[in-house]
């Protein structure tokens, strides 16, 4: 069976997906694509061959659509996640799930509601190989009991639109995310420290930022977010336990020595620094669409994922601890 899927946004991450999915899936198609931006919509259509819906919503509903791929701005994910579920469709919605609690909590109802998982939260990182085997050896206890956590989120540079709020809700919220999935625990608290801002930024913005957080079992994690670098995209990730530690690797990249230099190049972007995990990460859930089962982050993954980041935007604005309670895992969910 070939797996037809409807696109909702066809901006950078959305063309990257269509790309991926007509290019490198096997067993998928785009059938249909929809963006607010009607030109977009029809020049990423043409490139792989569906037809431009009238909306989100008619995309959703329509027949030559079985499973939906949400990608448009953040706001709007709940809407579209929503009539999925009505409409009892898979659904990969790019993070974040939505951009309140209470939607999510919505989203989750809906699912609960219909009795089986629909939803998946493209928190690609969890298909990274790399952090795959950071995930292996902090279960196989080669680091011992884990105590501590030092991530680093860097972007060459943050356009005008990025707002200091974005550092925690769309930037950590994937460190959030991978915390909580290496662990296995819940954070608890989140704390932000700013300390002086670069010159190279919009006035607005607050960059970089320090983000303190603290999970159920006691683990500290701390999470530089620094968002105009620039001097690449650079992700990293140490775990400490008490026999030792993990360093998330850096992708392999070919070593070049030349002009009395050594070194290797350093990724650029997310597109590029994460190529492997999208591959991973489209293949596995077409794969699970077509043998109608689901995997991969949850609605509760991206609920938990909304709510540390909403309280990670209450530690900016206070400058304290501000506690997170996400509450009991529905059965759904174990
Ligand atoms: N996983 C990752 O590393 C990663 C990387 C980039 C973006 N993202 C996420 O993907 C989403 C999109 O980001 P982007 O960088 O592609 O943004 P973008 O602005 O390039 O593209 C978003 C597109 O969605 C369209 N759109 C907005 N609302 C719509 C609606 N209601 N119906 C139809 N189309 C609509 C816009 O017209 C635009 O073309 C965001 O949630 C972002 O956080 C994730
Ligand atoms: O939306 C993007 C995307 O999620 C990237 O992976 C992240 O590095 C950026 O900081 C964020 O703005």
């Amino acid at each position: 069976m070939t797996v037809r899927i409807g696109v909702i946004g066809t901006g950078a991450i959305g063309r990257e997906h269509i790309e991926r999915v007509t290019r490198t899936v096997s067993g998928a198609r785009i059938s249909a694509v929809a963006d607010l931006d009607t030109a977009a919509a029809e020049k990423a259509a043409a490139r792989c061959g569906a037809r431009v819906a009238a909306s989100g919503a008619e995309l959703i509903g329509a027949d030559d659509v079985d499973a939906v791929l949400v990608a448009s701005w953040g706001p709007t994910h709940a809407e579209h996640v929503l009539a999925a579920v009505a409409a009892a469709k898979p659904v990969l919605c790019e993070k974040p799930l939505a951009t309140t609690v209470a939607d999510c909590r919505r989203i989750m109802a809906a699912e609960q509601r219909l009795g089986r998982r629909l939803v998946q939260v493209g928190f690609m990182r969890r298909y990274d190989p790399g952090y795959r085997e950071v995930k292996r050896a902090v279960e196989d206890g080669r680091i011992g009991r884990p105590l501590l956590m030092h991530c680093a989120h860097r972007n060459r540079s943050a356009p005008l639109a990025y707002t200091t709020e974005m550092a925690a809700q769309d930037s950590a919220v994937h460190e959030i995310d991978a915390a909580r999935w290496l662990l296995a625990d819940e954070i608890v608290s989140a704390q932000v420290v700013l300390p002086r801002s670069t010159s190279r930024r919009h006035p607005h913005l607050a960059d970089p930022q320090v983000m303190l957080f603290e999970t159920a079992g006691g683990v500290r994690i701390d999470v530089e977010v620094f968002v105009n670098c620039q001097y690449g995209y650079d992700v990293q990730c140490e775990t400490v336990g008490e026999l030792g530690l993990i360093r998330l690797p850096d992708p392999a990249r070919p070593h070049l020595r030349a002009a009395a230099r050594a070194g290797t190049e350093i990724d650029q972007g997310w597109g590029e620094r994460f190529s492997a995990a999208f591959d991973a990460e489209l293949r596995a859930w077409c794969d699970s669409v077509a043998a109608g089962t689901a995997s991969g982050p949850s609605a509760w993954d991206g609920y938990a994922a909304t709510a540390v980041a909403a309280a990670t935007v209450e530690a900016q604005r206070t400058g304290g601890v501000v506690p997170v309670a996400v509450g009991e895992r529905p059965a759904l969910y174990a």
